[in-house]
C-alpha cells in the first residue's frame, strides 16, 4: 500500500517549511528529461541544513518510511531527482539562506596556489563557484560542458567533461564534504576523516546522504584559451590522436593540451556548423557529405599573460604530426568563462525558440578503448549513420581511468583508458521519443551481442538486476554502504536502485 503522508502528523516546524502549491509540486515532478513525471507528496523548502536532517530524521521515526529526493537543477533526464508521493528537497532553496556564505574561497596564495581550496553549499550552481573562484584568479580544475548544474548533483554522478583525462573527474577534486545521511547524522567527511561516507557519496546518486557543503580543490586561472576543431574522415586517426593528447598527462608531460573532447559531424540533420566561419561552411559540408561521417576533435590550449608571446608556438606543436583531413583546422581565441560557460550561449538561442524544454531521451556511457573501433563500426557507422533519424548531437573522447578512484562509488570500465559516448538528443514529440529511446536499446543491445563491456552513465529506468550488473563487482560494497548510511532506503528514489 503507498504511503499515504495526509495520514501522518508531521510536527508543526516541519509542516511550516513544506510546500503543497500545486506549480511547485509541478515543477517537482519534472526534469530536463521531460518523459518521466513522479508526483511527491510535498516539497521542502529548506532554510537551514537541520531542517534537512529533522526531514529524514522523521522519516526514520515513522514505522513506514517516506522517500525524500534532493533535488539541485532537475538536469537529469529520467527522473532521478524525484519521488512519487514522498517529499522533494528543493536544494536550491537554501541559497537563499546563506546570506553569501554559499561559496567561500580560501584564504591562499594565489602565487602558490598549491592547497588553494572553495567551500560551497551543495545546492550552489557550477556557474556561480566559476564567478566567486575567478575573482580571486582561481579555478576549480575539472568541469562539466555546461556549468548551470548543481555541485550535490554532479558529485553525485561524476561531473565529466575535456579536462577529465588530466584532473579526473569532479568527484576527484573534492577534499571535503558536509553530508546528512539517510539516517539524519551530520557528518562532515574526507579522505582520513569518515572516509567511507565519504567514498560512498561521491558518484553515489544520492543514495547514502545529502552534500550540503564540498571542499573543490582550485588551481591558478588561466585569462584566455586557443579553442581548435581539427576534422577527421578516418576513425581510427580521430581516436589514435585523441589518445595520443590525453597521454601527455599520463607523460606527466605539461606540453600537453588542457582539455580535450570530440564530436560526430554526420550527413544527416542537424549539421551544427556555428563554430566555423560561415566562408568555410560550404567546404566542411561538402567533406562530411562526401564521407557520410566525421569526426570532430576538439582541443584547447588555455594561456594568459605570461604564457601569452609563446601560445601559438605551443598550439603549433601539440597539432603537429596530428592527422586530421588537412587545411580543415579550425580555432578561436576566446577567454577562460565564455569558453567554459559556451553551451549556456546554445542555451539561450534554444529558449528562444522553445526548443529547449522538450523531451531529452539520451544515452551516455563508457566504452573500453580496447573495442572503440567495434563500436565505431557498429553504432556509429552502422546504427546511428543507417537509421534515418536525427542524430542529434554525438559526443566521444576518451579518458585516463588513473584520474578516478576506485574507492568511490562512481562505475568505469576496467580499462586504463575508456571514451564516453553522449548521444544528446532532443525531441519534438512523444512519438520521437519512442524512437530515439529504440535506438538506445539497439546501441546497447548490440555492445552487449558483441560482448563490448560498457557502462552506462547518468543512466536511469533500470531493473533491480540491471543495476546489479552496472555495479559489477562494486555492488555488494554499494549495498552494504546502503545498508549503513540509509537503512530504510529513504534518499533518492528516483534512480531505482533499490526501490
Ligand atoms: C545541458 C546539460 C549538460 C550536461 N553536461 C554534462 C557534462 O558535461 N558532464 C557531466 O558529467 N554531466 C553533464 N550533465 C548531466 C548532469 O551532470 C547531471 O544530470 C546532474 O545530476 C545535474 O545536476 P542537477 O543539479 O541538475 O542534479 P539533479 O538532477 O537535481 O539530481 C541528480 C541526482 O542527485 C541527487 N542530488 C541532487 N542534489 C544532491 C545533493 N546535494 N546531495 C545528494 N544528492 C543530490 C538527486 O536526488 C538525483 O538523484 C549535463 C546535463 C545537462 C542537462
Amino acid at each position: 500500500k503507498p504511503l499515504n503522508l495526509r495520514e501522518i502528523p508531521i510536527p508543526k516546524d516541519l509542516a511550516l517549511k513544506l510546500s503543497r502549491n500545486p506549480q511547485i509540486l509541478s515543477q517537482a515532478s519534472t526534469d530536463y528529461g521531460h518523459i518521466i513525471h513522479e508526483n511527491p507528496f510535498a516539497v521542502l523548502e529548506p532554510t537551514s541544513i537541520s531542517d534537512i536532517a529533522n526531514l529524514i530524521n522523521y522519516s526514520n521515526s515513522l514505522p513506514h518510511s517516506f522517500t525524500i529526493s534532493p533535488r539541485g537543477q532537475a538536469h537529469s533526464v529520467l527522473g532521478q531527482a524525484m519521488t512519487q508521493n514522498g517529499i522533494v528537497v528543493n536544494m536550491t532553496q537554501l541559497n537563499w539562506y546563506r546570506n553569501g556564505s554559499g561559496i567561500v574561497v580560501s584564504d591562499c596564495d594565489v602565487k602558490n596556489p598549491l592547497g588553494c581550496y572553495v567551500d560551497v553549499g551543495g545546492e550552489q550552481l557550477w556557474i556561480d563557484v566559476l564567478n566567486a573562484t575567478l575573482k580571486h584568479g582561481l579555478t576549480p580544475l575539472s568541469w562539466t560542458d555546461y556549468l548551470y548544474l548543481s555541485v550535490g548533483g554532479t558529485l553525485s554522478n561524476a561531473g565529466i567533461g575535456g579536462q577529465t583525462f588530466r584532473f579526473g573527474p569532479q568527484i576527484s577534486n573534492v577534499l571535503e564534504l558536509d553530508v546528512i545521511t539517510g539516517q539524519g547524522n551530520i557528518v562532515t567527511c574526507s579522505q582520513e576523516k569518515n572516509s567511507e561516507v565519504f567514498y560512498a557519496v561521491l558518484g553515489g546518486l544520492g543514495q547514502f546522504g545529502v552534500i550540503t557543503r564540498a571542499r573543490i580543490l582550485l588551481g591558478p586561472a588561466p585569462t584566455r584559451v586557443k579553442w581548435l576543431r581539427l576534422i577527421y574522415n578516418d576513425f581510427s586517426a580521430f581516436s589514435t590522436d585523441q589518445e595520443h593528447l590525453i597521454s601527455f598527462d599520463r607523460r606527466n608531460d605539461s606540453n600537453g593540451a588542457d582539455y580535450v573532447e570530440g564530436m560526430l559531424l554526420l550527413n544527416k540533420p542537424p549539421l551544427i556548423l556555428s563554430f566555423y566561419p560561415p566562408s568555410d561552411h560550404p567546404r566542411i559540408t561538402s567533406l562530411v557529405t562526401q564521407y557520410g561521417i566525421t569526426y570532430v576533435l576538439e582541443l584547447v590550449k588555455y594561456y594568459d599573460t605570461n604564457s601569452q608571446a609563446n601560445i601559438t608556438e605551443e598550439v603549433d606543436n601539440l597539432v603537429k604530426g596530428l592527422k586530421f583531413v588537412p587545411t580543415f583546422m579550425f580555432q578561436k581565441d576566446v577567454t577562460y568563462e565564455e569558453f567554459l560557460d559556451r553551451v549556456h550561449s546554445e542555451e539561450l538561442i534554444l529558449r528562444s525558440k522553445g526548443l529547449w524544454d522538450v523531451p531529452h531521451p539520451w544515452l551516455n556511457m563508457f566504452i573500453p578503448k580496447s573495442r572503440i573501433s567495434d563500436f565505431n563500426e557498429g553504432v556509429f557507422k552502422g546504427i546511428i549513420l543507417k537509421q534515418n533519424i536525427s542524430a542529434g548531437i554525438v559526443l566521444v573522447y576518451p579518458m585516463n581511468r588513473n584520474k578516478w578512484d576506485d574507492r568511490m562509488s562512481a562505475i568505469t570500465p576496467d580499462e586504463d583508458v575508456f571514451y564516453t559516448l553522449a548521444l544528446l538528443h532532443a525531441a519534438k514529440e512523444m512519438d520521437e521519443v519512442k524512437t530515439f529511446q529504440a535506438q538506445n536499446h539497439q546501441i546497447l543491445q548490440f555492445c552487449n551481442d558483441a560482448g563490448i563491456k560498457v557502462k552506462e552513465y547518468l543512466s536511469g529506468n533500470k531493473t533491480h538486476q540491471e543495476w546489479v550488473e552496472h555495479f559489477g563487482a562494486k555492488w555488494q560494497q554499494f549495498e552494504e554502504r546502503k545498508a549503513k548510511f540509509d537503512p530504510k532506503r529513504i534518499l533518492s528514489p528516483g534512480q531505482g536502485i533499490f526501490q
